[in-house]
């Protein structure tokens, strides 16, 4: 529609015509317009006019010669006094006219160009407003054009939803009918249905082209079913002319066989009769065969013949098959008739010679009877006979032959015949179940699209009954918020008054808040005022107060120590155990330990018939409780917070009680758990004026081995070395030193000390009494006003099993065990002694154990040794023994203990 004829254009003016003609006659808008329809004008320009443009040219072209421009020259030149060449020149042989007349021609002619120039202007304009008009028009068809292909593409584009939608079902479908289904070459083609949305193009391709394909198929078969009838008709019409033409041929047999026998009867046998009745008899064999022939093209017919899509060609090749058998069986009944023909021709012959026989017989008999027949005659007459047979037998022969090799066509045509049926029944069979196939994917596609509109039903009325309920459930809730609504509402209505006083009441309160408010200012200075005066008297009571009290702490910390050095440094205390229920039901008697009720440092044992009397710091009898032991010990653990090194050992035969008496059970807690409670105690009354820091480490001494307890790796070997900044002191690297903050937290530490030490022993028992376990706890005190620091050790060591078990002949691991047992123990005891003697060497390198207490053994330091003993009979060799250790021990004065304070501090106390 854009396009348009030449003649329909509109003024094919060219633009630059345009513009060099009326450059300063056009307006803004114009020449947008024009500027636009620049390429279409360019377009349509060679096919404007010559005429036009010649017009154009004439107009436009500034250096031509006009009128008006003729005459100014000439006037200029009339002015000058130059001669009129011009007009001479013009007009040659003519006299010279008027210059008036010149300029006056000059002028009309002028005027007429004006007036020409003037219709063009004119005709311009018209142009324009055309085209204008065309444009608009234009615009409109194109806004047309525009919204009708928008409406176009959005059709197309709902068309392409609902195609996907239903291909999206038919995708379904044909997905259910693949699982039910796994036959047929068509349906791999839906094999390969795309699932994803990218495919659904392809899939709706192929949807199509299958779908075109199907009705191309029905359509195909409407046409083959058609044709096959058509051929059937044919069939059914051939099939009759057949059956006529050999009821004809039968009736014409019959015909010929009733003349053959008339003859018979008239004439008798003869050779040639005999021939004629084997050609007879091959007569009725023909008849037979195609007897057989017509059945079985009676059997095609009844055949049923609906084609099928694959057997189309093969329905082809029948027919052309059948085709070829019909014209065959018509050329073998044509020449059957020829046949027939010439039978009749013989038999014409036959009948005729006959007859001629039978005149000449008659003939002869004639003369016979009436003037006796010459045997001349007859010879002749034999003669001839015989002469003629032996042409009638060889065409009879060749009828013979003739009929033989029809005979053998026939069957072979028969056994195509048969084949051709066979695989006729074949391919009937092929096409039947395949459209039973079909028949049954058509059922199946019913049936899951009833199953699709049942399902959408179902849902439907499902959607419409959830929209009902949701429909009641929110009318019911609106009219509980209505009535809730009305009743805020009156609730309102009532409150009103009451807000109205509330209003009046909160106003009288902000005014008496706002009086309080300045009354308080005013009393808070006031109160302020006196505070500071009270401060000030109060500071120089308390600074009285707190130098009082300091006195009074260096006092008491002055007499606790005096009254620990008044017990001794060294302090060596004994607890006997209790007869456990065991021990009891295994019969064991205590006879042997005895105790004076009266003095608490008397202990008396019957040992080999002789009683010994044992004399130490305090006897715990076996009924003692845990807070007991405790209490008696613990001005010397306290002294530890105050810078004390303390050491509290528990030595005895195994099972005497160590263990339970350093560590004790859940239900009543051992010296250690003790020991650290009350410490923790202390630290926590003394916080306000003291800060401290507790670290706790844990050893195993087993075998002269040390081992970390609370360590990442519990079989690592330490040692003991010399602190490397030079102090002297002793330290053992990669110790690990774990700062606790609370007595809970110090629990948790105990707990895995003591898990790590079981990890690595097959029986505890066994390994608790063979090696030492040493827990140290340092306290480091920072005196918060005096900056003084303190630093004290707690070991708590729990001894291994004193027996003296290398004595009772003990081998291998066993023997090295006690050896190493006996070594420290016995290291510790010339430590002791080495101590009491004031000696200068105290050998504390003998055993890891007494290496490690350098610092908590030596002078100045305090040791709590707590023996313990079995009553029993059976152990109180090893308790003189331990007893006799405990007399050793009881006898060293390790002299008055020091505390490790700094310079200050000492000069202080
Ligand atoms: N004073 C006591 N009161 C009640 N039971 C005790 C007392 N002393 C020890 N026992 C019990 O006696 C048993 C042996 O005690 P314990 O294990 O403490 O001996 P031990 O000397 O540490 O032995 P080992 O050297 O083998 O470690 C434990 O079952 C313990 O509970």
């Amino acid at each position: 529609d854009d396009e348009e004829s030449p003649s329909e254009a509109p003024n094919p003016v060219s633009l630059e015509t345009v513009k060099t003609r009326s450059n300063q006659q056009l307006h803004g808008d114009e020449w947008t317009e024009l500027l636009e329809l620049d390429s279409s004008s360019e377009s349509d320009r060679g096919s404007s006019s010559d005429d036009e443009e010649e017009e154009e040219e004439g107009i436009g072209a500034g250096d031509v010669t006009t009128p008006l421009t003729e005459f100014l020259s000439f006037k200029q030149e009339a002015a000058l006094g130059k001669p009129l060449a011009a007009t001479e020149k013009d007009m040659p042989g003519k006299l010279p006219v008027s210059p008036l007349i010149s300029v006056m021609s000059h002028l009309i002619s002028f005027l007429e160009h004006y007036s020409q120039m003037q219709r063009l202007q004119e005709k311009a304009l018209e142009y324009r407003a055309k085209l204008r008009q065309e444009e608009s028009r234009r615009k409109k068809q194109l806004r047309v054009l525009k919204r009708a292909y928008r409406q176009r593409m959005r059709d197309k584009l709902n068309l392409i939803e609902n195609l996907e939608g239903i291909i999206c079902e038919q995708q379904n479908i044909m997905e259910k009918l693949h699982n039910g289904m796994k036959v047929s070459s068509a349906c791999s083609l839906y094999n390969t249905s795309p699932v994803s949305p990218t495919g659904i193009h392809r899939l709706v391709e192929s949807v199509n082209a299958l779908q075109g394909e199907r009705t191309k198929l029905r359509e195909e078969i409407v046409d083959l079913k058609q044709e096959v009838e058509d051929r059937e008709k044919e069939k059914q019409q051939l099939a009759c002319s057949f059956h006529l033409q050999i009821q004809e041929l039968k009736e014409r047999i019959q015909g010929r066989e009733e003349e053959l026998n008339q003859l018979r009867t008239e004439t008798g046998v003869t050779d040639s009769e005999k021939r004629i009745q084997n050609l007879t008899v091959e007569n009725e064999g023909l008849k037979q065969s195609l007897s057989v022939t017509q059945g079985l093209l009676q059997q095609l017919s009844t055949i049923s013949t609906q084609p099928s899509i694959i057997l189309v060609k093969e329905n082809e090749d029948l027919r052309t098959k059948v085709h070829h058998l019909e014209s065959s069986l018509q050329e073998k009944v044509e020449k059957l008739m020829h046949l027939e023909g010439q039978i009749d021709v013989l038999q014409w012959r036959k009948e005729e010679e006959v007859r001629r026989l039978d005149d000449s017989i008659r003939g002869l008999q004639l003369s016979l009877d009436t003037e006796r027949m010459r045997p001349v005659d007859i010879q002749y007459v034999t003669k001839t006979v015989e002469v003629e047979s032996p042409v009638i037998l060889k065409s009879l022969a060749e009828a013979e032959d003739r009929n033989q090799g029809l005979v053998e066509q026939l069957s072979s045509q028969t056994e195509r015949c048969q084949r051709l049926e066979d695989q006729f029944r074949g391919s009937e069979a092929l096409t039947t179940g395949l459209r039973l196939k079909i028949s049954a994917y058509e059922s199946e596609i019913e049936k899951l699209k009833e199953e699709l509109l049942q399902e959408i039903s179902h849902l439907e009325a499902q959607k419409e009954e959830a929209i009902k309920e949701a429909s009641e459930c929110s009318e019911q809730h609106l009219h509980q918020l209505r009535e809730q609504f009305s009743g805020v509402q009156m609730r309102l209505t009532t409150l009103q008054p009451v807000l109205k006083n509330m209003k009046t009441n909160y106003n009288s309160l902000r005014s008496q808040v706002r009086n309080f408010s300045e009354f308080y200012e005013t009393a808070i200075k006031e109160a302020r005022r006196q505070i500071s005066v009270a401060v000030a008297e109060v500071s120089d009571a308390n600074r009285d107060l707190l130098e009082k009290y300091h006195q009074e702490m260096l006092l008491r910390k002055k007499y606790h120590e005096q009254l620990v050095e008044l017990k001794g440094n060294i302090r060596v205390l004994c607890r006997v155990k209790p007869i456990t229920e065991q021990e009891r039901e295994e019969g064991a008697t205590a006879t042997a330990v005895t105790t004076d009720l009266h003095d608490d440092t008397r202990l008396l044992v019957s040992y080999k018939g002789k009683e010994r009397s044992f004399e130490l710091d305090k006897v715990f009898l076996p009924l003692a409780t845990q807070e007991e032991v405790f209490q008696e010990i613990e001005p010397l653990v306290m002294s530890c917070i105050n810078g004390y090194n303390v050491c509290i050992f528990a030595y005895g035969q195994t099972g005497s009680g160590k263990t339970y008496t350093m560590e004790g059970s859940p239900e009543s807690p051992g010296i250690n758990q003790q020991a650290l409670r009350a410490l923790f105690k202390e630290m926590e009354v003394r916080e306000d004026l003291w800060k401290y820091s507790v670290t706790l480490s844990m050893v195993e001494i087993y075998n002269e081995v040390i081992r970390d307890l609370l360590g990442k790796d519990s079989q690592e070997k330490l040692d003991i070395k010399l602190h490397p900044d030079g102090s002297g002191q002793l330290h053992v690297p990669g110790l690990t030193s774990v700062e606790v903050s609370s007595f809970r937290r110090l629990k948790k530490v105990l707990l895995l000390g003591r898990k790590n030490r079981a990890t690595h022993c097959t029986n505890m028992n066994e390994r608790s009494s063979r090696s030492h376990a040493l827990l140290t706890v340092t306290i480091t005190g920072t005196d918060l006003t005096t900056g003084t620091q303190t630093s004290g050790k707690l070991n708590l060591v729990d001894l291994a099993g004193s027996e003296r078990v290398w004595k009772s002949g003990a081998e291998g691991e066993r023997l090295k065990e006690a050896q190493n047992i006996n070594k420290s123990l016995l290291a510790l005891g010339e430590v002791i002694q080495a101590l009491r003697a004031k000696q200068g060497h105290v050998p504390f390198r003998n055993s890891k154990l007494t290496y490690l207490l350098q610092d908590s053994l030596g002078k100045g330091n305090k040791t709590v040794m707590m023996v313990q003993i079995s009553p029993l009979e059976k152990n109180v060799g090893e308790t003189v023994c331990s007893l006799k250790f405990a007399q050793r021990v009881c006898k060293v004065e390790l002299g008055p203990a020091t505390r490790k304070i700094d310079s200050v501090t000492q000069l202080e106390l």
